[in-house]
């Protein structure tokens, strides 16, 4: 993670006036790949701590001691392109202020609690305790959290409020995420690993622009998130972005879900020529294959009938090859 996160925000083929969120080099929250966040060592795009472990001046100064905290290698977790969470700090005052200004992160995480309707932007402020966060939120991106009890139709208003740069809001709060989406504020959905899969699909397919992983995070768990977001993203993110870099981006997550679709049809494939009275080859049935065609045809306009014509005749090709080298134990009945 060596390249700086960024706060400027660049408009973003996401839906009319939508900015994006660079967090670091390649990594951005509201383009068309849905970047993984998470602790260090996860193999994350992106990684954010939490401020208790920024620097250990900061546990001295609140506590007097660094007992009960494990800071093995937390002073060289955090700089640039690394996100400091800042919203479970006990005072809110000097110690967020130590931790960010210490942290050199380039994206702060706070609370919508010190950004409410009568409190300062966390931006902005002159009064502590946000004041140091403001101080520190200055040179950094501000990534506002929102509670779910933060009506609908607000996600824009305390973003603009605090300043905020982005917003995190919990995987499953579907009003906020798509408030967020009209609204074009980019925004992280904060996803439990105790349910990853399910809640980093729910998360995606609501319209998040970035996975937050929260509680015991583990490679595997990025894993899944990842996998989730990257079968997931390309169905429901479609953006003709105008660079070629960007093109190629977006092309390699269509790519992505096209491979693991012809995975899942190969295998169907495979199956019915096992259960077919004449399988293979042998067993091609062009009606079958022209009724396919008119059905994709609907949906890929763009294509019409005979240019699918022709991929779908290697797609289904493709598939009985595999089928026919296939030596599994279970012979089909064209093998004898
Ligand atoms: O539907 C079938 O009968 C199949 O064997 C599957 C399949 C396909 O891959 O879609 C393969 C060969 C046939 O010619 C038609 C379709």
């Amino acid at each position: 993670m060596t390249a700086p996160a960024s706060r400027a925000t660049e408009p973003s083929p996401h839906g009319r006036g939508k900015a994006r969120l660079v967090l670091a080099d390649g990594v951005t929250v509201g383009g068309p790949r849905v970047p993984i966040v998470a602790p260090p060592g996860t193999g994350a795009d992106a990684v954010y701590v939490d401020a208790a472990y920024v620097d250990p001046a900061y546990v001295d100064a609140a506590t007097g001691s660094t007992a009960g905290i494990d800071m093995d290698g937390a002073t060289n977790v955090t700089g640039p392109g690394v996100l400091v969470d800042l919203t479970a700090e006990p005072d809110g005052g000097s110690a967020r202020y130590t931790a960010a200004s210490h942290s050199g992160a380039s994206v702060v995480v706070v609370a919508d609690d010190a950004a409410g309707p009568d409190r300062e932007p966390a931006r902005e402020s002159v009064d502590a305790p946000q004041r140091h966060t403001a101080a520190a939120a200055r040179d950094a991106a501000v990534v506002l959290r929102l509670r779910r009890d933060s009506a609908p139709g607000d996600v824009a208003e305390a973003a603009r409020r605090a300043g905020a740069d982005a917003v995190l809001v919990d995987a499953d709060d579907l009003p906020a995420l798509e408030q967020a989406r009209r609204h074009g504020v980019p925004v992280l959905a904060d996803v439990d690993t105790a349910s990853v899969a399910a809640q980093a699909a729910v998360a995606v397919v609501g319209g998040a622009d970035g996975l937050w992983l929260s509680g015991p995070v583990t490679a595997g768990d990025v894993g899944q998130a990842r996998e989730a977001a990257t079968r997931l993203a390309p169905l429901v993110r479609q953006a003709v972005p105008d660079s070629v870099p960007g093109c190629r981006e977006a092309l390699d997550g269509v790519d992505a879900a096209l491979a693991t679709l012809l995975e899942h049809r190969v295998a169907l494939a495979g199956r019915i020529q096992q259960l077919k009275p004449v399988g293979g080859y042998a067993g091609r049935d062009a009606d079958r294959e022209a009724a396919i065609v008119r059905a994709m045809a609907g949906r890929a306009p763009s294509l019409g009938a005979a240019r699918l014509a022709g991929i779908v005749d290697a797609v289904i090709a493709a598939g009985l090859d595999v089928a026919e080298a296939r030596d599994d134990g279970t012979p089909p009945v064209w093998r004898g």
